[in-house]
Parts: structure tokens; C-alpha cells; sequence
């Protein structure tokens, strides 16, 4: 290629302007000093310069977007074309030696406008980036009789300028050859292929006719005139597509003219014209609506937007790149298809640009949210939003102004790809964002309803479970939304989160549910353990009510009925209160955790069944063997040991102990019977149990029947029978039990026969006889000796006067008291002086032992070691629920 010195400075007849390195300056190097002369866009081996875009960007053209002028130069070889284009724009095309006559522009060069605005035009609007293009000159001896590269440089020239330059000598007006009509004539042709496909735009072209070497003897109207008939004549001949017939020239081609001075002999005079010229291009402005042929125009601008091809700055290179590749393989000039090409082309590199930026605005955040949920703990990720709008406007934006400009149906589509693209990824970043928000949103609201209900229990219970629902369902609600919200693209259709709101909220309902579950079920606990602990106290006193021979709850035996006989009625009544009570307490408290029906149906259900499980559990732990010993002791004792009127019996041999231990016993040993069924009074029936409790409500899950223990009569599948579960006490408990009970009662008879006859000892009045006898000598002595007769008669008054007046009490009290006191004193100073030594402590610990174990073995016969019940464990009160 040019750029390098090499194509044009390899051939024979290269000027030494090539070989001086004028060419070579091309797309080796980005310095723009070295494209002084331009760039040559196609070589004189008609090879098309890959670095025209270099060239371009380096010139600041690439981003001018339309705002730029393509003007082109045909004319005969050495005609002044480049000396022309030079003076006018100030390029530096190289030009002929004045002593040799050869050709110098070989191929087709490109340059930027060099001159600057005058001083005296400033505030006049320059046209924007002008480019000029010096096509090699036609009719040269070096190509001789081969036109190809001329008719292709020509059409190549019209395809992409708005403006050709005809540069013709005066003289040559009226010629063919000379003026280049053949040329012309191919121009005209192209022209009516060309946008003839292309019907969307009406294209039109300039062909600014400049006369050189203008005397001025015929006046330009004239030579215009002539230029035009000839032109004209042209048109007619050329063959015309259908329907195209009739045109005109005109309809596709302005015309402008304008001579110049002859350079060599007056060559101020070219200068200033070619300065005015100059001027016309760079600053002239247009009016459309006059005809430049009709009107003056030595004034007028030059450029009408009609005249441009329409293809962007940017994209000119790759267009004018296609256009050659279509013209030098000789292949139909489609420029519409062209055109379409570059917009595909360029619409494909600019959505590759502006998806860089995207990237670098949004891979951050992919990156981010990935990574959270690649650890499991999906994070809402700040600022989120602003990025994906702000990257979105950017990107479509960007895009927008660049590619907008080229082939309206590709750059649709382009856009489509894009905004596919682009949005493909930013819904995928706020599906992660709401996602992240939906989890993080169900684990605060969990943590906060729970954290709200414990706070609420700390301060005493007094919390409204519901309310804390509703409030922390509400504040999940609108921290969602808020996080939504804020990340959505408006005005796209995708983002929309009412179905992402919609499930969040529907989560939120299950989570509160699973929450109220759980606190009726902490709930029902409470009420279990409150049933539990009142159940103990109550049953527990009817029970003792057994032994003490008053019932549980303090009303006195009637006389209507045995108290034993309504033992069970009594116990029934008191757990169909107390449960009574559990239930109206649950589900007060349940309805404010705005459970549903069902579920405190269940929960009551359950509260049902696990209250008949503590019953039966009491009942069953009051029944053990030792226990109910012991009331059947204390059931007879009360019968056998105290009278009707409840004084305590003091046996006398002459009493009936038989009798009354026989009626005690018999009476104590109807109880077991009654107590080994659980049966009502009135209807000698088991309790109402399976109509009471109630079947399994619809709504309970498996969860709910988990622990439940089996009831019989109510869970019939289980195969227990109401019976069964009623019954307490197997036969041959019962039998075991009388049989024991019958030696402890055997035991108290013993006792009691016992002490009825140890109660009839007296002293034997012989036994006087005697001691008369034995003392004789020892009363005569004393009655003999006076002193001692004195003393027995001091004595025999004392005790007389003392007798008198009554003082014998308090003095056998006081000597008591006396006596107690100094035994008591005796004991203790003894335990001290034993403790002090180890052998005394060793026998302290012997005698202790010794008496633990004699009082054990004693336990079940003697009936004053029987140890006493508690009347009843403290109850829980409810009222802590
Ligand atoms: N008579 C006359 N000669 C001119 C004029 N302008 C330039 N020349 C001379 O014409 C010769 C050719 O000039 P160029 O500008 O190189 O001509 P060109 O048409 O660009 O030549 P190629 O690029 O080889 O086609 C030079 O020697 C110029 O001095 C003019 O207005 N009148």
C-alpha cells in the first residue's frame, strides 16, 4: 500500500515526491505531521488503504457523526487539480514540477481542510470537516487506452461525495474528450444505478464545474450554457431504466460554475479567485429554494444537506472500504445493501463498545450477589438500583447516538439485541435482589416477631401476639417493597415484583402461622403444666379425704351417702372444673393471637386429652401400693381407734374390740373395690370420657397427634377399652392389697388388745399384809424414839397444813418442772462430754443407725410410724400464663 513509499514508489515513473517520503507517511504512525499530503485511499493498483480510519480519528472526524463534506476532483491529467484543491483548502496534495509533464496524483488521495476561518468572516459558521478527495487524473498518457480506473475511481467519487469538482480548461468547453463528457456520461449512468435502488432518500449531486484558464471573453453564462447543452445532450443519449425515461438531468444534478484566472500569467488575480472560492465552500451559506442557474451564485454556499450520502463519520471508512470491494470485483453497486452492511457492522462494534462500559458498571455487582449466594446468605446489596438505571440509560444511550445514525431497520434491530442483552442481565441482578431481600426479610421477621414475644414475656406476659404479627408483618411488607422499589428499571416491562411481593407475602403468612403455632403450643404447655400442678393439689385432696374421713374439698360427710361412695364423683366434678377453667384461660389467650377456629379447636382437643393424661398419671401415682396403704390405714384407724362422735377410744378390757375392729376392717375393706374402678355414683358407669374429649378435629396435623398417648375408649383403633382405661387396679392388685392390709389392721388390733389389758394391773393386797409384817420392828422403833417421833409429827402436821390449803398441786408441779428441767440439763452435759471424745461419737452414730433401720422394718406394721402426707403441693397459679 501507499502508506508505505512502497506501491507507487516501487513503479518506474513514481515522482521523486513519492520516494522523499511524502507517502510513506500513511498508517505507519499516528503522528498526523506525517500525513501532510493526506491519505491515499486507493493506490494506483487500485488497492483500497486499511488506514484510512486512522487517518480519519486522527483528523477528529470519527466523531463528527454527519456533520462532515465529502468533495471530489476529476478532470484530465496535469489540469491544476491538486493546485486547485491546495489553494481552496490549504492540503498539501502533491503537484506537478513545473518542467516535466507527467502525471503526479496516482490513485485516489483524501485530506482534511486546512485553512482556518479569515479574520474578517469570523462569526461566519464554517462548514464542518471538510474532506477533499483528488481522484487521478483521466486521459493520461501512463494508463493510455485503459479508462477501467477512471470509470471506477469516478464511481467510487460519486458514491460517497456530495460535491464533484469538474475541473475543465476554457478551452476544452465544447470538447468530448476534453471535457471529460465521456466521463461524464459514466457518472450519469452509475448515478441512475445507483440511487435508483435506493427510492427511501432523493439523492442529488453537485457537479461544480470549474473553468480554468477563464479569459473572460466569453462571459460564463455562456460557457455555462454551452457546458449545459452539452450535458443535456448527454443525458439524452444514455440509456434510461424504465420509468426513468423522461427524467432529467436536472432531477438529479445541481450545477454550479466558476472560472478562474489563468494561474502562470495572472497569478494574483488566481489567488484572490481562488481565495473567494475557497470561501464558498468553507463559509457560504445556501439557500436552498434558489436556483443557482436562474440566480446569482458567485456567493452562494455550496453544500445542501440533500447532497449528503448519509453515512457516518465513523462508519465512512468500512463504508467506503465495501463500496471499492464492490466496484474493483466489478459487482453491482448495491448501495442500499451497503448500507445496511455498515449499520450492521457498525451498529455490532458499537454495542461491543458500549457493553464494555456496561460491564465495567454492573460485573461488580454480578459478582457480588453471586458470591452471597454462593455462601448461602443472599445480601441486598446497596445502590444497586441507581447502578442498573444509571448503566442501562448509559449503555442505550450511548448506543443510541452512535448507531442511530446508520440504516434505520438495522439499527432497530441492533437496539433490540441490546436492550436484550442488557435487560437480560439486569433482571437476572434484581430477581438475585429481591430474592436476597424475600430471605433476609422472612429471617428478620421471624427473629423479630420471636424476640418481640420473649421481650414480652420478660416484662410479665403481657404482649399481644397478634399485634406483634401484624406490626413486623407490616414493617417486612414495606421494607420489601422499599427494596424493590428502589431497584427497578422504570419503563421496562419486566420489572415488576408484584408476584415476588405477592409470594413474600404469602411466606410471611406461613412463617407467622408456624409462629402462632409454636406459641399456642408454649401456650398450651403453660395451661398443661397450670392443670397439672391444680389437678395434683385437688385430686391429691380427695384422696387424703380417704383417710381424714372429710371430703377433698372441705364439705362434711352427709348422711345421705358414704363419703367413699362419691369418691370418684368428686373427683370427676374437680377435674371437669379445673379443665373447664384451662380451657376458657386458653382460649381467651388464644383468640388474641388472632388464631383461627380450628386452631384453638385443636389446641383445645389437646389440652383435653393431655389433662386426662395428668388425671389418670395422679390417680395412677396416688394408687401405688404404699400409697394407697396408707389411706386404707388411715380409713380404718379412723373407724376402729375413735368413736362416733370422733373422740379417741381408751380401751377397756371390758370393751368390744372384736366387734368394732371386725366393722372397721370390713367397712375400711369396701373401699378397694370401689377404688380399682373409676366409676361415677349416680350413673355406676364409667365417666363420659370418648363424649367429653371429642374425635381428632379435621384440622389437626400429624404434628399435633404426635405425643399424644393413647386413650382407651376415645382412640378406639388403639384397642383399649373405656373399661380398661377406667380401670385402676387390677384383681390381683386388689388381692394383694387386702391381704396386706388385713395384717397392717391385725397389727392395730394387737396393739390395742394390748393396751387394754395392760390397763387392769394393780397391787395385790396381801401384798400390805406383808409389808406390815416385814416393818414392824422399824415403826415401833420409830415411835419409841422420841426424835424421830417429833420429826414423823412435824412431817405428819406439815403435810396436814399444806393438805389445808391446798398446796399439794403446785408443789408435785414444781418438783416436776424441777425434776424435767434438771433431767433435760443432765442430758445435754452428757451429749457434750461424749461428743468431746471418739468414742463417744462412734457410739452417737451407732444408736442413730441402729434406730433408722429398727423404725423401717417397723414401717408397714406400725401404724404411729406411718409417715404423714402433705396436704398437697403448692399450685402454680394461672394467672402467670
Ligand atoms: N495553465 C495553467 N497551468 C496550471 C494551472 N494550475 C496549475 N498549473 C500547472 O499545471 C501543472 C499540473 O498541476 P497539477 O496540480 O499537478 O495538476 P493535476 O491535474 O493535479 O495533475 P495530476 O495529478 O497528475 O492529474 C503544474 O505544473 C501546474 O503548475 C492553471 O491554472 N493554469
Amino acid at each position: 500500500m501507499s502508506e508505505r513509499p512502497s506501491s507507487l514508489a516501487r513503479t518506474p515513473t513514481a515522482p521523486p515526491i513519492m520516494a522523499n517520503g511524502h507517502f510513506a507517511s500513511v498508517g505507519d504512525s499516528d503522528d498526523v505531521t506525517l500525513y501532510e499530503h493526506g491519505v491515499q485511499v486507493i493506490d494506483g493498483d487500485k488497492e483500497f488503504n486499511p488506514n484510512l480510519s486512522k487517518y480519519l480519528s486522527l483528523e477528529h472526524v470519527t466523531n463528527a457523526g454527519f456533520n462532515y463534506h465529502l468533495i471530489s476532483v476529476f478532470g484530465s491529467q496535469s489540469t491544476g487539480k491538486s493546485t486547485l484543491l491546495n489553494h481552496l483548502f490549504g492540503t498539501q496534495f502533491s503537484v506537478m514540477s513545473e518542467s516535466e509533464r507527467r502525471q503526479t496524483t496516482k490513485g485516489i488521495w483524501l485530506s482534511k481542510n486546512k485553512k482556518q476561518s479569515d479574520a474578517s468572516t469570523e462569526g461566519v459558521r464554517m462548514a464542518d470537516n471538510i474532506l477533499v478527495m483528488d481522484v487521478e487524473g483521466t486521459d493520461g498518457r501512463e494508463r493510455g487506452e485503459d479508462q477501467d480506473f477512471e470509470r471506477k475511481s469516478a464511481l467510487f467519487a460519486l458514491a460517497t461525495s456530495e460535491v464533484l469538482i469538474v475541473n475543465i480548461w476554457e478551452h476544452q468547453v465544447g470538447l468530448y474528450q476534453g471535457a471529460n463528457m465521456g466521463l461524464l456520461k459514466t457518472v450519469f449512468e452509475v448515478n441512475l444505478q445507483l440511487f435508483l435502488k435506493d427510492k427511501s432518500t432523493t439523492h442529488r449531486s453537485l457537479l461544480f464545474f470549474v473553468i480554468r484558464d477563464f479569459i473572460g471573453t466569453t462571459p460564463l453564462k455562456n460557457l455555462q450554457k454551452t457546458l449545459l447543452e452539452d450535458l443535456a445532450r448527454l443525458w439524452s443519449t444514455i440509456s434510461k431504466p424504465a420509468g426513468l425515461e423522461n427524467s432529467t438531468i436536472h432531477d438529479y444534478f445541481d450545477f454550479q460554475f466558476y472560472g478562474l484566472p489563468h494561474k502562470g500569467y495572472q497569478p494574483e488575480q488566481f489567488v484572490t479567485e481562488t481565495h473567494k472560492l475557497g470561501l464558498r465552500f468553507r463559509e457560504g451559506h445556501r439557500d436552498p429554494k434558489r436556483d443557482p442557474l436562474q440566480g446569482e451564485f458567485s456567493d452562494s454556499g455550496v453544500f445542501l444537506p440533500e447532497y449528503h450520502r448519509r453515512i457516518p463519520a465513523d462508519g465512512f471508512s468500512h463504508y467506503a472500504e465495501g463500496i471499492w470491494d464492490q466496484i474493483v470485483n466489478n459487482k453491482d453497486l448495491d448501495l442500499p445493501t451497503q448500507q445496511e452492511l455498515l449499520a450492521q457492522f457498525r451498529c455490532d462494534e458499537i454495542l461491543r463498545e458500549v457493553m464494555i462500559g456496561f460491564d465495567e458498571a454492573i460485573t461488580a455487582f454480578e459478582d457480588k450477589q453471586a458470591e452471597s449466594v454462593r455462601l448461602g446468605s443472599p445480601e441486598v446489596i446497596g445502590g444497586l438500583g441507581v447502578a442498573m438505571r444509571g448503566a442501562r440509560t448509559k449503555t442505550l444511550k450511548g448506543f443510541e447516538t452512535e448507531a442511530s445514525r446508520y440504516h434505520k431497520g438495522v439499527y432497530q434491530r441492533k437496539k433490540a439485541e441490546l436492550e436484550g442483552k442488557v435487560d437480560t442481565r439486569l433482571k437476572a441482578l434484581l430477581h438475585g435482589q429481591i430474592s436476597a431481600a424475600h430471605k433476609s426479610g422472612i429471617q428478620d421477621f421471624r427473629e423479630a416477631v420471636t424476640s418481640a414475644v420473649k421481650s414480652g414475656q420478660k416484662k410479665g406476659g403481657n404482649y399481644d401476639f397478634a399485634e406483634i404479627v401484624n406490626k413486623e408483618t407490616k414493617a417486612s411488607l414495606e421494607k420489601f417493597e422499599e427494596v424493590a422499589r428502589s431497584t427497578v428499571v422504570e419503563g421496562t416491562a419486566w420489572s415488576n415484583y408484584k408476584q415476588e411481593l405477592n409470594l413474600f407475602e404469602k411466606e410471611l403468612a406461613e412463617v407467622s402461622g408456624r409462629l402462632r403455632r409454636d406459641e399456642m403450643r408454649r401456650l398450651a404447655t403453660r395451661v398443661e403444666r397450670w392443670v397439672q400442678s391444680r389437678l395434683g393439689e385437688s385430686v391429691g385432696l380427695e384422696f387424703n379425704s380417704l383417710g381424714s374421713g372429710r371430703a377433698g374439698n372441705g364439705a362434711p360427710e352427709n348422711g345421705d351417702k358414704p363419703l367413699e361412695t362419691t369418691f370418684w364423683d368428686r373427683v370427676w366434678n374437680v377435674f371437669v372444673e379445673t379443665v373447664l377453667d384451662a380451657e376458657r384461660r386458653f382460649t381467651d389467650r388464644a383468640s388474641s393471637f388472632d388464631a383461627s377456629l380450628e386452631e384453638v379447636d385443636v389446641g383445645l382437643w389437646r389440652l383435653r386429652r393431655k389433662s386426662w393424661g395428668v388425671l389418670h398419671a395422679k390417680i395412677e401415682e396416688e394408687m401405688i401400693e404404699g400409697n394407697l396403704l396408707l389411706k386404707l390405714r388411715e380409713n380404718f384407724e379412723d373407724k376402729f381407734r375413735y368413736d362416733e362422735a370422733g373422740v379417741p377410744r381408751i380401751w377397756r378390757p371390758t370393751d368390744d374390740i372384736e366387734g368394732i375392729y371386725t366393722r372397721a376392717r370390713e367397712s375400711t375393706l369396701t373401699l378397694i373395690p370401689l377404688l380399682s374402678r373409676f366409676r361415677l355414683a349416680e350413673t355406676n358407669a364409667p365417666p363420659p370420657l370418648d363424649r367429653w374429649i371429642g374425635h381428632t378435629p379435621s384440622s389437626a396435623t400429624p404434628a399435633d397427634e404426635e405425643d399424644l398417648a393413647p386413650i382407651g375408649g376415645v382412640d378406639e383403633d388403639e384397642g383399649k377399652t373405656l373399661d380398661e382405661e377406667m380401670t385402676i387396679l387390677s384383681e390381683s392388685k386388689r388381692q394383694e392389697l387386702t391381704v396386706r392390709f388385713k395384717k397392717a389392721a391385725d397389727g392395730v388390733y394387737v396393739e390395742a388388745k394390748r393396751s387394754a389389758i395392760g390397763g387392769m394391773t394393780q397391787v395385790p393386797l396381801y401384798f400390805y399384809g406383808l409389808l406390815l409384817a416385814l416393818g414392824w420392828n422399824e415403826i415401833v422403833a420409830v415411835l419409841r424414839n422420841p426424835a424421830y417421833f417429833l420429826l414423823l409429827f412435824v412431817c405428819a402436821v406439815g403435810a396436814y397444813v399444806t393438805w389445808q390449803l391446798n398446796l399439794w398441786g403446785p408443789i408435785i408441779k414444781m418438783s416436776e418442772a424441777a425434776s424435767q428441767q434438771a433431767l433435760v440439763e443432765g442430758k445435754r452435759r452428757l451429749r457434750d462430754f461424749l461428743e468431746q471424745s471418739d468414742t463417744g461419737r462412734q457410739a452417737i452414730a451407732m444408736s442413730t443407725s441402729d434406730k433408722t433401720s429398727s423404725s423401717g422394718k417397723q414401717e408397714e406394721y406400725e401404724m404411729s410410724d406411718l409417715p404423714k402426707r402433705s396436704s398437697g403441693s403448692k399450685a402454680d397459679d394461672l394467672d402467670d400464663l
